[in-house]
């Protein structure tokens, strides 16, 4: 087996008989990241639901770590390695932080006090309930939750939306520290390009459920012309 942990080919998908994404082929190395990116409505969101197996499937294969997942629902999928945090942040509420990791850790490398070394924030906040924590901080735990069930790739829809300059800061360096730590892979969606593009090795820019750029993530961000061609204004 190569080094490729994610392979799709010729991926299609939407909702129902909708049809969004029209064939997206890539490659992700193991212990590489992806930055996902492209303009409001350009397919983002859908790609990384189909990963996760919440949408349609129309065509084309999805293969984690050598295992054809595409046909697997979406419980079968994280069992197999999908870890997915949806923009949403899927925290429970009701349970402290501590519950909340708890809850759903699983055995491997990454234990709650590996999470809590990873973000100290959500140990000092370890009694407090979910709705008790800030934005960034239920991220952080949204984050922690899906690294606890020890996954081979780590799917972020938009981690740093919404969230104060600082605690973008903190958060990009604990999403550093992970890549730089691990053979994990991970897909971070992002509006802001130049926040994210120095955290990753790889970059797939969408348009209307097509990929019009794939390359580097350093060859993109010296790439003035797609930058602005394919990305809205804040880069
Ligand atoms: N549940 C749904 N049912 C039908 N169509 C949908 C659904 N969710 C998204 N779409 C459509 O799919 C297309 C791609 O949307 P998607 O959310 O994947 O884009 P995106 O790149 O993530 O955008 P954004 O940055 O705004 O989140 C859009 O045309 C959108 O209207």
């Amino acid at each position: 087996m190569s080094d490729g942990l994610l392979q799709t080919t010729d991926l299609r998908a939407g909702y129902g008989e909708a049809s969004v994404l029209s064939g997206i082929s890539l490659t992700l190395a193991r212990g590489a990241t992806l930055a996902l990116l492209g303009r409001n409505g350009a397919g983002k969101t859908t790609l990384v639901d189909t990963l996760a197996g919440l949408t349609t499937h129309h065509g084309g294969t999805i293969v984690l770590d050598g295992q054809d997942i595409t046909r697997l629902r979406p419980e079968r999928r994280a069992a197999a390695g999908i870890g997915w945090v949806p923009q949403e942040r899927n925290i429970f509420r009701s349970l402290t932080v501590e519950e909340n990791l708890t809850a759903v850790a699983r055995l491997g490398r990454w234990t709650v006090e590996r999470a809590y070394e990873l973000f100290p924030r959500l140990k000092e906040r370890r009694g407090n309930l979910g709705n008790q924590l800030s934005g960034g901080e239920q991220q952080m735990l949204a984050i922690a939750r899906a690294l606890v069930l020890n996954p081979k790739l780590l799917l972020l829809d938009e981690p740093l939306e919404g969230l104060a300059p600082i605690i973008i800061d903190e958060l990009l360096l604990a999403l550093r520290a992970i890549v730089e730590g691990e053979r994990l892979g991970m897909i971070i969606i992002e509006q802001k390009a130049r926040h994210i593009l120095p955290l990753c090795d790889a970059a797939i820019i969408l348009d209307r459920g097509m990929a019009v750029y794939q390359g580097t993530a350093k060859g993109l961000l010296d790439d003035e012309t797609a930058l602005s061609r394919h990305l809205a204004v804040e880069r």
